[in-house]
């Protein structure tokens, strides 16, 4: 029996302190462990959304993923994949409509390699077409319908939820693409001051911000209004269709042709520049038919000056500032409130600044001119042979472009020179392409909840390190509260 006890005191281990101290350490790191496991984000499977643009020039499928556990909208989608189509619009398949559902096959083919099989059917697929298509609808609408009947036909073959194929207003237009700007920044979820949107396609450009003195009734038409995240804003938009820069490179040539054909010195394009161009295509557009002279028939000859303030005055006149029924306006009786910035610029304002380098924003509006002026006057000789790598179609225009992108903003939408510093360039925001198809696709899924989504109140990372703070005190506190209950605990075992 002595012995018994002897060893019972000799060795700690079997101590009732001891005991509990063990248990003690095991619970708290049972504790910790189940805090991190608990609460560590499962491993992410995605969700995806197809959108493609069938815009003016070209179409472009865009393939945007976000991760499936979040259906509460807590998880940001974003662009994973974009297809650019072969060959021109939609509506330039107005004579020959199959052609225009074929065109999509093979970027619907890449969609199906990009997509996991097993989400193809969840998958939901939109087409939306922009300014080339509502031209074609207004100038002949049989033949926009063969158009969208081809190309629903040629999108339902494959494995995706097809959700149709329509024409977006031009508010819906310029909306979306205020809202995907928006969303990408966090400016909505943050509840941030807004990004106003500036997007030029090839047949129309839309104008989209929040101005705090923007009174509704003055012109109802120009006002969207969304409660995104608990926030309510009232959005002032206007598309100006034809306004696109090649639809305005029509109507320039249209007015600098009007006399008949011949030869024509445009001071938009560089000096030694010189192609013979068909009258009759340059007229085949609603945007400038009526400008049509009784004797346009055959062809005439387009040739350089390169002189950006006489291109100016060319431009200007595609734009009508004579009359305004509100209380300011920017062109074509258009109502615009005051700007209120900042503002980002993307599709070709972004193509174009960016070939002219002219996207820094700290570069003063003066400069700008001055750097365009420069670029006009150059021979297109050396422009060529400077740009081998451009096609000649896009390097012709920079001139004419960057012209219009400078008279649109100030003479149109009345930037100034300080205002205009508060433009940026844009093509891309966290790698997802600015411009209406995410913001659509996010609309269609009600993915942007009108209320602000419930969050935890700590972040993983912090209800981790409290957890592991806690236990620790607790475990000192315990240990400390040993010492008084159990004075044994501090003295050495007797060896009897
Ligand atoms: N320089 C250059 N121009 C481009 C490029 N991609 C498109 N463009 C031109 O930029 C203009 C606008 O293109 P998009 O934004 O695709 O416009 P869109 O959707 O065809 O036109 P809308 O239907 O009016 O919206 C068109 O004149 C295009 O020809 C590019 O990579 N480089």
């Amino acid at each position: 029996m002595s012995a018994q006890r002897e060893m019972k005191e000799k060795n700690p281990w079997h101590t009732p302190v001891t005991i509990i101290t063990v248990i003690g350490v095991i619970a708290i790191v049972a504790l910790v462990t189940v805090a991190v496991l608990q609460n560590r984000p499962v491993l992410q499977k995605y969700k995806y959304g197809i959108v493609l643009d069938a815009g003016s020039s070209h179409t472009a499928l865009y393939i945007y993923e976000w991760p499936a556990e979040k259906d509460n909208n807590t998880g940001r989608a974003e662009q994973k994949y974009v297809c650019k189509v072969k060959g021109k619009g939609i509506s330039s398949y107005a004579n020959t409509p199959v052609k225009a559902g074929e065109s999509l096959n093979e970027c619907m083919q890449e969609a199906k390699m990009q997509v996991p099989t097993k989400r193809h059917h969840e998958t939901p697929l939109y087409l939306g077409a922009t300014a080339g298509m509502r031209l074609l609808n207004m100038e002949n609408s049989s033949a926009s319908d063969k158009v969208f009947q081809a190309v629903e036909k040629a999108l339902q073959r494959f494995p995706f939820s097809y959700q149709g194929a329509r024409i977006l207003s031009g508010q819906e237009e310029g909306a979306f693409g205020w809202v995907t700007v928006n969303y990408l920044d966090d400016r909505l979820k943050q509840g941030l001051e807004t990004t106003g949107a500036l997007d030029l396609g090839g047949a129309s450009t839309q104008i989209s911000f929040v101005s705090k003195n923007y009174d509704i009734s003055e012109s109802p038409s120009n006002s969207v209004t969304f409660r995104l995240y608990g926030n309510d804003y009232n959005l002032y938009t206007h598309s100006f269709l034809c306004y696109g820069k090649d639809q305005v490179l029509r109507m320039a040539l249209a007015h600098q042709t009007k006399s008949g054909p011949g030869t024509i010195l445009d001071p938009c394009f560089h000096p030694g520049y010189l192609e013979l161009k068909d009258y009759s295509l340059l007229y085949d557009s609603p945007c400038v038919s009526d400008r049509k002279p009784q004797n346009a028939t055959g062809t005439f000859n387009h040739s350089g000056a390169g002189n950006f303030k006489q291109c100016q005055e060319v431009v200007k006149k595609v734009f009508n500032f004579t009359s305004c029924k509100y209380s300011r306006c920017s062109f074509n009786g258009v109502f615009q409130p005051p700007l209120q910035g900042p503002f980002g610029a993307f599709s070709a304002y972004y193509y174009v600044m960016d070939f002219l380098k002219l996207t820094d924003a700290t570069m003063p509006l003066k400069d700008v001119k001055e750097k365009l002026a420069n670029y006009c006057a150059t021979p297109w000789n050396e422009i060529v042979k400077q740009h081998p790598e451009v096609p000649i179609k896009y390097l012709a225009e920079y001139c004419f472009s960057g012209t219009y992108i400078i008279t649109l903003l100030t003479d149109g939408y009345n930037f100034t020179s300080e205002s205009y510093s508060n433009i940026n360039f844009i093509k891309k925001i966290k790698n997802s392409d600015a411009g209406w198809t995410l913001g659509y696709m996010l609309n269609l899924t009600n993915m942007i909840p009108a209320e602000a989504p419930d969050s935890p109140p700590l972040p993983h990372a912090g209800y981790v390190t409290i957890i592991t703070i806690s236990a620790l005190i607790l475990f000192v506190l315990f240990i400390l509260s040993l010492r008084f209950i159990c004075p044994s605990f501090q003295k050495t075992p007797h060896i009897v």
